[in-house]
């Protein structure tokens, strides 16, 4: 069976060979008048589902109502020099720093940065001496805990200060950093703009923590909500090339190709899916304009199920006991790396598991503060330094708590960007080195963040971060603001990197592990049902 036939199987749409043989039995069995009783009792199976999919959005929209816990959160900070990170984050007049400023400080961050010890200690070795030295800000964290629980302060709404994380992210302005993005590695170019994420800024992620254990309707109401945008995008795409239809034709294959580019499927697999149709009998025998939209649809899904047959789709932890999982988090700024650990952070600490992360995006100060914001959301510690500080510094200290502490998984966030691409590079195999010294088995994932909303620019991130880092997987964020949704396609067929987790919108239960036949029926829901 092909992976399309598999898709149309596990949502309850038949195959079709079942479908004709069903259809072939009953003609034999049953009298004439009876068909439009099998018709209508075909019916209600499609409804069903959508019926389901309605309910548990509703349900899922009953669940971000609730109110956050009570629960002081359980965060960690190491230095003193946190302290302020903390009050600061917690204070919301300091925070809503209008964007002009977040202008200021992305670009004075990289003059600033020259002189910073980042870039001396990034040139010295990663001695254990200076390493350690980080060490005694760890040993800082009782009272640290205490003063930065004294200057939490609910407001009157009953909305925590927490709130604020989102209008930290609103900082980030993709358009800035385009001019930075020529140093880099190349900022998403349309990247889902603040304006665009606001979703989340009526529904705080704290509401989150407390939400009821996702059932797996819920990952099936989130895959087609989160890939609404791309589905309406491809579908309009198609409806588009097909009105132009005459005959299938030279140009009709150019006109497809142009069609499965556009919509991000990426060029080697426009050719591979058009050069396979040409053979294709189907093609040859369809009658109408949606009979040819299906059978494109289905060898665009099959091309893409038989490419992924080997891929390891699933995140690795270890297997030792006594040993932290540790997950190494890179990409482009702005892609959603922070965001990201910290929904990941809430699933685990909400699955009962000791979480810990590391701010090792220590280039950037308002990264420290949206890690250590989404920590105290979340409930879970975390490891902070100063702006400036060696990263790969917070991260021997972060493994060697989540060690001595038991804790089940370490979460390290990095840079997404330095004064160059050479120095982002050394500093992440410096980071590796480091994890790699103390656990020998971890990191067990590097996951490579991609903004979705870019598209082939992520392709071309990817190929990039790729060469000089070993990434053991993806992670596709922010679909939800996309109509780029094909990039999943063109990545499986191009890269040969397994996405592992996707982010369907802003909150923490948007992101979603990586399930090919969810994401391929929330992106062509409405032509396999047809
Ligand atoms: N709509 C949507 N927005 C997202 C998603 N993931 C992240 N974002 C938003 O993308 C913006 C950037 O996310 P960050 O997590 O700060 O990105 P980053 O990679 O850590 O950026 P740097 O710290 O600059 O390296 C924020 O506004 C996030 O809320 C997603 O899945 N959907």
């Amino acid at each position: 069976m092909g992976f399309f036939d598999r898709v149309k199987k596990a949502f309850g749409v038949k195959p079709k060979e079942e479908e004709t043989k069903e259809q072939a039995t009953q003609n034999a069995e049953e009298p004439q008048g009876e068909e439009q009783t099998t018709e209508s009792a075909a019916t209600p199976e499609t409804d069903t589902n959508e019926a389901a999919t309605e309910s548990a959005a509703e349900s899922t929209a009953e669940t971000t109502l609730a109110e956050p816990a009570a629960a002081e959160p359980d965060v960690v900070e190491p230095s003193t020099e946190t302290n302020e990170t903390v009050e600061s984050a917690v204070e919301p007049q300091a925070e809503e720093a209008p964007s002009a400023d977040s202008d200021e400080k992305e670009n004075e961050q990289p003059e600033e940065a020259e002189q910073s010890p980042l870039t001396s200690q990034s040139a010295a070795t990663d001695s254990q001496s200076d390493l350690e030295a980080n060490t005694e800000t760890v040993s800082a964290e009782e009272t640290t805990t205490q003063e930065a629980e004294a200057t939490v302060q609910p407001t009157t709404d009953t909305k925590p200060a927490a709130a604020e994380p989102v209008e930290e992210s609103v900082e980030i302005e993709p358009e800035a950093k385009s001019d930075e993005s020529e140093q880099t590695l190349e900022a998403p170019a349309d990247a889902v703009t603040p304006s665009e994420t606001s979703i989340a800024e009526d529904t705080t992620d704290e509401e989150d923590v407390t939400a009821a254990p996702e059932t797996p309707q819920d990952s099936i109401t989130e895959y087609d909500q989160g890939l609404a945008k791309s589905r309406h995008g491809f579908a309009a795409r198609l409806n588009k090339f097909l009105a132009n239809f005459r005959s299938v034709d030279e140009d009709f294959f150019e006109d497809l190709e142009e069609m499965l580019i556009e919509a991000d499927v990426g060029f080697e697999t426009a050719m591979e899916i058009s050069n396979q149709l040409r053979d294709e009998v189907k093609l040859q025998n369809a009658k109408t304009k949606k009979q040819i939209g299906q059978v494109i649809v289905e060898k665009m899904v099959d091309i893409y199920g038989e490419a992924g047959e080997n891929e390891d789709n699933s995140l690795h932890f270890t297997t030792n006991p006594n040993e932290p999982t540790i997950f190494l988090f890179v990409g482009v700024n702005g892609a959603g790396k922070t965001t990201t650990i910290g929904k990941l952070a809430t699933k685990y600490h909400n699955e009962g598991k000791k979480v810990l992360l590391a701010a090792g995006d220590t280039f950037r100060a308002g990264a420290i503060e949206q890690l250590a914001e989404w920590a105290r959301r979340a409930q879970v510690d975390v490891v902070t330094s100063k702006p400036g500080t060696d990263p790969a510094s917070v991260v021997f200290d972060a493994v060697k708590k989540a060690k001595a502490e038991q804790y089940d998984i370490l979460l390290v966030d990095t840079a997404g960007r330095l004064q160059n691409n050479v120095n982002l590079m050394n500093e992440l195999a410096k980071i590796k080195r480091i994890i790699v010294r103390e656990l020998p088995d971890a990191p067990q994932e590097v996951l490579l963040v991609l903004d979705a909303s870019t598209g082939q620019n992520a392709l071309n991130q990817a190929k990039q971060f790729s060469k000089t880092t070993d990434v053991t997987g993806l992670i596709l964020t922010k679909l939800d603001g996309s109509s780029k949704g094909g990039i999943i396609i063109a990545i499986r067929n191009e890269l040969h990197l397994p996405v592992k987790l996707v982010g369907l919108g802003e909150k923490a239960q948007d992101l979603q592990i990586f399930e090919a036949e969810k994401y391929v029926y929330g992106l062509f829901k409405d032509l396999i049902e047809d």
